[in-house]
């Protein structure tokens, strides 16, 4: 219920749209009532010929009350939809600030299909909130008591009767539908989670399945699954049309009801035949208002579900960042010298710690490189650098600053990254590239192309998705040509030419040490040809430094890294 209310307090931000939206809403209903009132007025005065102004009268009011009606109910229409497109997109942005500060530790414990499920289908769901929980009982009390006072001006009895109809269609049907809403909607909402995360996990496993030869499994799995969500939303929709298929018979036999006990009044004359149409036909349409009622339980149900499901994610304690307060929201423009204090890191969930107790100082326009068996912590380090992960214990500072009192942003405007895998956006090779810089001019790309080797790709070259269309090496280059375009003056590059020919390698690492001259950069590198011309090699197992120090030096050690670089001799 906590989460709803977030959602109200969200909502409230529209309160003028809302505002008109209620009243245009109480207008119509009123003018719809008084409409049907007066043309029952009118048939039973007809009949006793009164004169005729009067008819003139009743005539031109039923006229200017139906005028009334179609206006307040357009005005309504277009307030109440105006807010909620507004109050969705202003739930959207609210959601993705949340969420984003939480990637990637997010991942940890939500699948991206389930996440997708969430932010796309919770959020739209939300729109029934406003435009089906939360004004039309407004609207619908407001109509009612006038109606009732009106009615009781004439009969008592009949005012008593469309009270208890009025607690009957807006209370007691739809509270006791919303008992079976409330399992139907859980089960929906599982499923369709369920359902987005197995469709996702294949379209991206998609090759790897039919080469394995396990599609038609998945295959069944998903549309087992599909079955599942479409039966839960066959129970959904039985539950929404019985409840208003209910609440319909319930109003005609109110109105049944009207018409006996107002014919009895009429003969014991406590009341005066002309008005009975007129009650009665109040009766029929008051209730139409009432008639939103009996989807009430399953929207209100669908939104306290909806907004469960999104606030769980962003308000989980197992994903929240264990950051402290940042201070510093801008880093000095030179290369920066890291530090890092016995630091530890254990990944969220996991028992192993994957970094102990490490301590290293790297001064500012050094190159470090690291090495060491797969699994030993290399890039795991590197995402400390960058904030992605935060250290348990120790600290890591950046030139005097703890990098837990630097914002996030800070770090990584300043720092030109090449990951293990980098991402590529659908559009072209221009546009993946402008992602270091918008203004970048086309002489600047081209010359980032032509420093890793791709002179001759054409800036308008399509990427597909995941950049499918470029070889591994291919992808590699564009990712270092997008660092070299990046401003920052720290190189943290993690096995960047790992799937490069050595001939090309060699050349990248030229232009590479040629443009980091007077930077910081760190290399994980799983080969050891070239890494004499590195300042310091690190050499990591287990989560810790076992050796370090510079080629010659390692050399000379015969320790770790020299059996390693035999070893590699020996096979080339
Ligand atoms: N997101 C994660 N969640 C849990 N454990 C992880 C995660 N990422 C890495 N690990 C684990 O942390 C350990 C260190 O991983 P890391 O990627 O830092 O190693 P590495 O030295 O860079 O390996 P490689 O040379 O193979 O890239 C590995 O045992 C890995 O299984």
């Amino acid at each position: 219920m906590r989460s709803l209310f977030n959602v109200i307090k969200l909502m409230l931000i529209e309160k003028k749209d809302i505002v008109i939206a209620v009243i245009c809403g109480f207008i119509a209903g009123i003018s719809s009532v008084g409409l049907f009132a007066a043309s029952g007025y009118l048939i039973s005065k007809s009949a006793l010929i009164p004169p005729f102004y009067t008819l003139i009268i009743l005539t031109s009011a039923v006229k200017l009350l139906g005028l009334v009606k179609a206006g307040a109910k357009y005005g309504e229409r277009l307030y109440s939809h105006r807010a909620t497109f507004t109050i969705l997109s202003n739930l959207r942005v609210a959601f993705f600030e949340k969420l984003t500060p939480l990637v990637p530790n997010v991942f940890h414990k939500y699948r991206s299909g389930d996440l997708l499920a969430r932010v796309v289908g919770d959020v739209e769901s939300l729109q029934n909130f406003f435009l089906r929980v939360f004004y039309p009982p407004i609207v619908l009390l407001l109509v009612f008591i006038s109606t009732i006072l009106f009615t009781s001006f004439y009969s008592i009895q009949i005012a008593v009767i469309l009270i208890i109809g009025f607690l009957l269609t807006t209370i007691i049907i739809p509270a006791l539908f919303t008992l079976r809403q409330v399992k139907i909607n859980g089960r929906v909402r599982n499923e369709r989670g369920h359902l987005s995360t197995y469709i996702t996990e294949m379209m991206f496993g998609f090759r790897d399945l039919k080469l394995f030869q396990q599609l038609q499994i998945k295959q069944n799995h998903l549309l087992n699954q599909s079955e599942a969500y479409i039966t839960q939303q066959k129970a959904e929709n039985i539950n929404k049309i019985s409840s208003q298929s209910f609440n319909g018979f319930i109003t005609f036999v109110v109105s049944w009801f009207v018409l006996a006990i107002g014919a009895y009044l009429v003969t014991t004359g406590t009341l005066e035949g002309v008005f009975l149409a007129m009650l009665v036909m109040i009766s029929l349409t008051v209730f139409e208002s009432a008639a939103p009622m009996a989807v009430f339980p399953v929207y209100m149900q669908e939104s306290k579900d909806a907004t469960q499901r999104l606030y769980e994610v962003i308000e989980d304690p197992d994903i929240q960042s264990i950051g402290t307060q940042s201070s510093i929201y801008k880093l000095a423009d030179k290369a920066p010298a890291l530090t890092f204090k016995e630091i530890q890191f254990t990944y969220q969930g996991d028992w192993r710690t994957i970094i102990t107790n490490l301590t290293l100082s790297i001064p500012a326009k050094s190159k470090v490189a690291i090495v060491g068996a797969s699994g030993s912590g290399k890039s795991t380090l590197l995402q400390i650098i960058l904030k992605l992960i935060q250290v348990q214990k120790g600290t890591v500072n950046w030139d005097a600053h703890d990098t837990a009192s630097i914002a996030d942003e800070a770090i990584w405007e300043k720092t030109k990254v090449v990951l293990q895998e980098n991402h590529f956006f659908y559009g072209t090779i221009r546009e993946n590239l402008q992602l270091a810089g918008n203004d970048l001019t086309d002489d600047v790309l081209k010359d980032a192309l032509y420093k890793v080797n791709l002179e001759h790709f054409s800036l308008d070259q399509p990427v597909l998705e995941n950049a499918e269309n470029l070889s591994g090496g291919e992808r590699q280059r564009l990712a270092i040509a997008r660092a070299f375009l990046k401003n920052g003056h720290l190189w943290l590059l993690d096995e960047p030419t790992s799937s490069l020919d050595s001939l090309t390698e060699q050349t990248i690492y030229q232009n590479l040490f040629e443009a980091a001259e007077q930077d910081t950069l760190i290399l994980v590198s799983h080969r050891l040809q070239g890494l004499d011309k590195m300042d310091t090699i690190i050499v990591m197992d287990q989560g810790n430094i076992i050796e370090s120090g510079s080629y010659q030096e390692l050399m000379f050690k015969e320790g770790y890294f020299y059996q390693m670089k035999m070893l590699e001799e020996s096979l080339l």
